[in-house]
């Protein structure tokens, strides 16, 4: 499972939890402008908006998983498996591979409108990057500057872009069904409940934080839907970005799962590998990973922006204990 939010302070910030049982080696990596795009449908880019964010690189080539670019615009994909369908290209048709569509947004689009619009005449296609790289069944949400988010699946019925009001995206059922679930939790509260089961009656209300009672702790994508746009909607906004930046990791780790919670088969678990928080106004992208709580960070304006070729650095490190006798 993967939770993805955006969260407004005095700036927006946006990422995800990446939950799964497979390390692909992902990489934080910057695009600088003149990287070149050799789409499978459409016209090479020589230069675009420059972006950073998480990747697979492989053949020299970024497999995103989720990145911002230069004008704040944030996108991750998240795992849409059985509801999720992508289409042979269609002739008349902006034919955009799965795995293009992360690069191809972000190298063109400033702000979710810009993205609609983009979309409009656009069919995601079931064209895979090689035969070790199959197309990610995924379903995609965008954040801008204006805190706005959107989401984009590809059914079966085609491609739908939705307004997301609660900026949260976790996996199945489709988006929909996702904002319908939330009215079974609007009575959810951080006060403390009134009594109105028996008003009569004193009841001993014995715990703080009774009004988060039925609010959900599963791991499965509704559950975690549920609580982090709960958790997001009444979180602090900080006076600083240090504070903005704790606030954030706090309700994504929220909804994070430890390893040996999530059997997907026998014996093998999904765990939240790691959890990225990218500032879209400054480029900054902060990350914690399962073996390592420290936040690191990496600012996209400290590179080159000009350059042609990809700048990496490991996101995988290990835990760094901070002994103090
Ligand atoms: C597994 C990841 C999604 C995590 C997630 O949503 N988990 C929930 C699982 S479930 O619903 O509960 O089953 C997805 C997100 C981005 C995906 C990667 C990116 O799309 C980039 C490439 C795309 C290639 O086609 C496949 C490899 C790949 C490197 C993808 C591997 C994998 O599918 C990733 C890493």
């Amino acid at each position: 499972m993967c939770t993805s939010i955006c969260y407004t302070s005095t700036d927006h910030y946006f990422g995800r939890n990446l939950d799964y049982e497979i390390d692909y080696g992902q990489k934080v990596i910057i695009v600088p402008r003149n990287y070149v795009f050799n789409y499978r449908d459409m016209p090479a880019q020589k230069s675009h908006y420059a972006f950073i964010g998480v990747s697979v690189v492989n053949d020299n080539y970024p497999l995103l998983c989720d990145a911002i670019n230069e004008k704040g615009l944030g996108i991750a994909g998240l795992n849409f498996q059985g509801p999720g369908y992508y289409f042979p290209q269609i002739k008349g048709k902006k034919n955009i591979a799965s795995f293009e569509l992360i690069p191809y947004l972000l190298s063109n689009c400033e702000s979710t409108a810009e993205v609609k619009e983009i979309l409009a005449d656009a069919s995601i296609s079931n064209v895979s990057f090689s035969s070790n790289y199959p197309a990610a069944d995924l379903h995609w949400i965008l954040s801008d500057k204006t805190g706005k988010s959107i989401v984009v699946e590809s059914t079966k019925s085609g491609l739908h872009v939705y307004d997301n009001p609660v900026n949260v995206l976790t996996n199945n059922p489709e988006f929909p069904s996702q904002l319908t679930k939330l009215s079974d939790y609007v009575d959810v509260t951080p006060s403390n409940p009134k009594n109105t089961l028996v008003p009569n009656v004193d009841v001993n209300i014995y715990s703080r934080g009774l009004g988060t009672h039925h609010l959900p702790g599963g791991m499965d994508s509704s559950s975690r839907f549920v609580k982090a746009a709960f958790v997001l909607s009444h979180a602090p906004k900080g006076k600083d970005e240090v504070e903005n930046v704790t606030n954030y990791f706090h309700i994504l780790h929220s909804v994070e799962q430890a390893k040996g919670l999530d059997e997907v088969e026998n014996n093998r678990y999904e765990y939240t590998m790691y959890t990225d928080c990218m500032n879209l106004d400054k480029g900054i992208l902060y990350f914690t990973t399962y073996d390592n709580n420290r936040i690191n960070a990496v600012d996209m304006y400290k590179e080159n922006l000009d350059a042609e070729d990809l700048i990496c650095y490991d996101l995988f490190k290990k835990q760094d204990i901070n002994y103090i006798s």
